[in-house]
């Protein structure tokens, strides 16, 4: 990675091109005394009352969330890690300002996988989760509101090459985006599931080690990007998604295993839905706060472990989040899954099939990938391919026994166009070690042949066949080669015109 990391302003100081409002979309805005309402009984000086009411109607830079493995590229050190007052985000030093004249979201870098950009509020769930450490390492972990993945991305990263991650999505028009950015990770940790989080509970009580609630909610902090309006504000706006926030609440708190921790977020600066609901788990749910010593400069006024980042103050758009634990003593009569307590088994090898699959993905798997998924399983053999009418999925190894319910949505390997089966776009992202994909013929590609494959244009090639396209190690996508040129395979969601200065940048 050839730009380095330009300074230590905070994000808010930065402009980049995604910090520009989009044309249709105005802020909202709100005067002194609207937020005043908003926030009771947080009381603030009339002056930051005005400053916050200000700051809510503009729209704050986007930062850049590096993925965790490429740190050292972006000159992201432990020590930043530790001096949290030196990060661009200080809340979650893993993170970056986007540097001025970079456009990062029509980057190679970007198509590559290396960051994830959202707003900074959204990363203070992260640090409660303490992601941006190596403590949810190895865990089982579940984000019951996950699309579009801004947070479950992160978590994924976090639970390293031994953990498991479910990224729950109610809304089933929301989980084609959640699977295409888990995929960007590189990781086959993960299975998705769209289910309401009482049915979930049903199906998983006492499962998982922490569980993130990143709460549907009256979005106050999303008026400045202009997609809320001033009824986000309403007392019934916000009386109603308390009452929704609790439902998922007593869900996720049958899903915890005891012992373990829930983090719950909101994009919103309503008491109801932040600290009133923190005082109902431990009144109602017998939790127990769990500060977050890195965040006690953040320490909301009314919840021990409780915190908040403010637009005024923080140069973001403003976020909720809080930590807590269900004590080992609970019930010892509540329910508990009977597989929670099977050893994992965590290798990493050849995969199989349950089931044989369609011949023609069989052929395709064996062909591309250099794997044969439909040998009989062995012993060792705990991770899996699974074919559902149009997409064939593979699971990691070590993943645990109920992914295998009908229910879970795995990683995608391969899917069926007509009666013609390819390999997914999900494949190709893999982590080039990957068991998957280590036997896949790879071409790389200069900065000038990246940003025409990304645009959706051929490749120069004398393979032939299916083939990984990369550009410095990091893979892209698929392309079909002839012996002169691979023909462009990357899905229409995943191709962009890549900005003129994000090309010279890689170069120079
Ligand atoms: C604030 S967004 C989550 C954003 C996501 N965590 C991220 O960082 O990208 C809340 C999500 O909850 C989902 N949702 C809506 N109703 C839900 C419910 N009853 N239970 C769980 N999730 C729900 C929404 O569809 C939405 O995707």
């Amino acid at each position: 990675m050839s730009r380095s990391r330009k300074g230590s302003k905070k994000a808010s100081r930065k402009s980049s091109a995604s910090s520009k409002p989009s044309a249709n979309r105005k802020p909202v805005e709100l005067d002194a005394e609207q937020v005043s309402a908003a926030i009771a009984p947080i009381e603030l000086p009339t002056d930051e009352l005005e400053r916050l009411a200000a700051a809510m109607s503009q729209r704050h830079a986007n930062v850049m969330r590096v993925r965790r493995d490429r740190t050292d590229a972006f000159r992201i050190s432990r020590s930043d890690a530790d001096s949290h007052n030196q990060a661009d985000v200080p809340w979650y030093p893993l993170a970056l300002a986007i540097p001025d004249g970079f456009h990062a979201s029509r980057s190679i870098d970007f198509a590559a996988g290396e960051f994830y950009l959202q707003d900074a509020g959204s990363l203070l769930a992260l640090a409660a989760a303490q992601a941006d450490t190596d403590s949810l390492s190895g865990q089982l972990v579940c984000d019951l509101c996950a699309a579009p993945g801004g947070k479950a991305t992160g978590l994924l990263e976090a639970i390293g090459d031994d953990g498991f991650l479910l990224a729950n999505e109610p809304i089933r028009s929301r989980v084609a985006p959640l699977a295409y950015n888990l995929s960007r990770t590189g990781s086959d940790r993960y299975a998705i599931s769209s289910e309401d989080p009482d049915a979930l509970a049903e199906k998983l009580p006492g499962v998982f080690d922490t569980i993130l609630i990143d709460a549907p909610c009256s979005g106050q902090a999303l008026l400045s990007r202009g997609r809320q309006s001033k009824g986000a504000v309403n007392e019934s706006m916000v009386a109603t998604n308390a009452a929704r926030q609790q439902r998922i609440l007593a869900a996720a708190h049958k899903l915890l295993r005891p012992g373990g921790t829930i983090v719950y977020s909101t994009c919103t600066f309503a008491v109801a839905e932040n600290e009133d609901q923190v005082d109902w788990m431990i009144r109602e749910l017998e939790m127990q706060p769990s500060p977050v010593s890195t965040l006690s400069d953040y320490q909301s006024p009314l919840a021990d472990c409780g915190y908040r980042v403010w637009p005024h103050r923080d140069g973001c758009a403003g976020a909720f989040a809080a930590r807590l634990t269900k004590p080992i003593a609970a019930d010892p009569t509540e329910e508990t899954a009977e597989f929670s307590e099977d050893p994992w088994l965590l290798r990493r090898g050849v995969l199989r099939s349950e089931q044989p699959l369609d011949s023609d993905c069989d052929e395709l798997i064996q062909s591309v990938l250099g794997v044969s998924p439909s040998e009989n399983a062995t012993e060792d053999d705990s991770g899996f391919f699974r074919q559902r009418d149009w997409i064939t999925e593979a699971f990691c190894k070590g993943a645990p026994e109920w992914v295998k319910q009908d229910w879970t949505i795995g990683p995608e390997v391969a899917h069926r166009t007509g009666q013609t089966w390819k390999p997914s776009h999900a494949c190709a992202l893999r982590q080039t070690n990957d068991p998957l994909t280590v036997n896949v013929v790879r071409i790389e590609l200069n900065d000038a042949e990246a940003a025409t494959f990304l645009a959706g244009g051929t490749v120069p090639t004398d393979q032939r066949g299916w083939l990984i396209v990369q550009h410095q190690g990091r893979p892209l996508g698929w392309a079909k080669a002839d012996g002169r040129i691979g023909k462009n395979h990357l899905p229409t969601h995943a191709r962009m015109q890549v900005a003129k200065n994000a090309v010279q940048e890689q170069s120079t």
